[in-house]
């Protein structure tokens, strides 16, 4: 059983949110920074949207990040690491927090340099089956002072966390805002929703 699982369990039960350190090894991130689709750039990727299907919207003001949605059946292996990983834990959050998620969906990410993404809540507002929000950073050596922080809007007060190669971050779809702030680089992510349907079934 993966070490993490208990902490993010815990961490989704009692705050709404979890963060975990090393859920993917170093030699892990890079297998995946190799990727001929990273190696290619943001050409590979499509400028992501707001709203969803008829209602998506393309908005620079809102979020300038570029996407790319991955296939779970034909998944190249270093990318198919993470998401048995992330089968893993839903199967352990769905016994030890009662939760029912059926499947999960991911995309990869990349936010140009001087890109961000406004203060939002993941859950689309109608039809929306995000339960969890799952984001796994993919960026060696980040430095505080190359900004990229995940703001998330708590309670009482906000918690910045910066897109740490291996580290990822948990937490529930309908309750917490969050925000991507500007960073002077690029900043790369496996970026995932845990939800209550299948993705096939979605209109
Ligand atoms: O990359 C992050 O830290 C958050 C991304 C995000 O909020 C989103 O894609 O909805
Ligand atoms: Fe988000």
């Amino acid at each position: 059983m993966n070490t993490h699982f208990d902490s993010i369990a815990d961490g989704l039960a009692e705050k709404g949110y979890a963060i975990a350190d090393d859920f993917l090894s170093p030699a892990e991130v890079s297998a995946i920074l190799n990727l001929d689709t990273f190696k290619a750039g943001i050409s590979e990727f499509k400028k992501a949207g707001i709203g969803k299907d008829q209602g998506l919207q393309i908005n620079e003001a809102i979020r300038g990040d570029y996407i790319q949605w991955l296939d779970k059946t034909s998944s190249p292996d270093a990318v198919r690491v993470y998401l048995n990983r992330l089968n893993e834990l839903v199967q352990f959050l769905n016994q030890n927090l009662f939760l029912s998620l059926k499947d999960y969906e991911v995309h990869l990410t990349v936010y140009p340099p001087g890109s961000y993404y406004k203060r939002h809540l993941d859950q689309f507002k109608k039809n929306d089956h995000r339960r969890l929000s799952v984001i796994c950073y993919l960026n060696p050596d980040w430095k505080p002072e190359e900004g990229g922080q995940l703001r998330m809007y708590l309670e009482e007060d906000q918690l910045d966390t910066l897109p740490q190669a291996g580290r990822l971050v948990c937490f529930r779809s309908d309750q917490i805002e969050h925000e991507v702030l500007p960073a002077t680089r690029e900043r790369l992510s496996l970026t995932g929703w845990m939800l209550d349907q299948l993705v096939d079934v979605r209109i």
